[in-house]
């Protein structure tokens, strides 16, 4: 039998790196070596012999802690959001002078999570008009969310890749904020309600009717699957990989 892949979690008291955790320490072929949260000494991930190390933190963390990784040769799993492409462009400049070491960035690591941005970009071709609405707790720190802008980037390339023009929009009067903020063009609108976990709907409109995409993660049990996923084709994997999308052998 191999070795087991040697995993550690960086903001492993917070909702996601508790649950992680959790879930490294009952997969088969993984052992937890490190479970760190702020104040503690990334050294410890190294001195542990941690070969991947998975980041739940916070999105003013999380590109120090990937440099900070490739710097020791860890591979790295990272489900923070807070990423743009000038943080993504410097961890790719980085991972030049680290060979062989492999990253994933995705915003979102449920399975349903990811077909619904992939049927939204599927679909964004065919309709004229395209609102995407995120819902989740009152604790999250940013909006919108990080599978928002995602799903709203790939619907506004769908759209760019088949000529179509801007969403229609006649409004010329509105309070600041009633219409969402613009990703690439698409309206994104954050709701944050006690109760909630992670929610996203993306809303496609023509003439006469509306297709609805829904996904809905009632528990933070719904990430794993695809974290564990990533755990164990990250070292195969060398370079950046942004999204769940080619793990799962969906187009990007
Ligand atoms: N990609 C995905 O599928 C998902 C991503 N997320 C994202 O994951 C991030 C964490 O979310 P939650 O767990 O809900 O937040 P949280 O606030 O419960 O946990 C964050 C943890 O990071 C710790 N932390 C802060 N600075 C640190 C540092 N320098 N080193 C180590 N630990 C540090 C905090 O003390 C806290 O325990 C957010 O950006 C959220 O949007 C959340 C759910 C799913
Ligand atoms: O903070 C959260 O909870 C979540 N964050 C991620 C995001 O911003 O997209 C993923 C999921 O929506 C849960």
């Amino acid at each position: 039998m191999s070795e087991p892949i040697r995993v550690a979690v960086l903001g492993a008291s917070g909702r996601m790196g508790a649950t992680t955790v959790r879930a490294v320490q009952e997969a088969d072929g993984l052992e937890l070596v490190a479970a760190l949260d702020a104040g503690d000494d990334l050294r410890s991930v190294t001195d542990a012999g941690a070969q991947v190390a998975v980041d739940f933190t916070v999105p003013s963390v999380t590109e120090q802690n990937v440099h900070t990784m490739l710097d020791a040769g860890v591979h790295v799993v990272v489900g923070t959001t807070g990423w743009d492409d000038a943080s993504l462009g410097r961890v790719r400049d980085h991972l030049l002078r680290a060979p062989g070491v492999g990253v994933v960035v995705a915003p979102n690591f449920a399975l349903g999570a990811v077909l619904a941005m992939s049927f939204a970009r599927q679909a964004a071709r065919w309709f004229e008009s395209v609102e995407v609405v995120e819902l989740h707790h009152p604790d999250k720190v940013d909006a919108p969310s990080g599978t928002a802008r995602h799903t709203a980037q790939g619907i506004a390339a769908a759209r760019a890749s088949a000529g179509m023009g801007p969403v229609p929009d006649a409004t010329s009067q509105t309070l600041d904020g009633a219409r969402g903020a613009d990703v690439d063009g698409v309206r994104v609108h954050a709701v944050r309600l006690r109760g909630l976990v992670a929610h996203e709907e993306i809303l496609l409109g023509n003439a006469g009717e509306l297709l609805t995409i829904r996904h809905d993660s009632f528990d933070r049990v719904s990430f794993m699957p695809g974290v564990l996923l990533a755990v164990r084709q990250v070292a195969g994997r060398p370079g950046l990989t942004v999204g769940l999308e080619d793990l799962l052998g969906l187009q990007a």
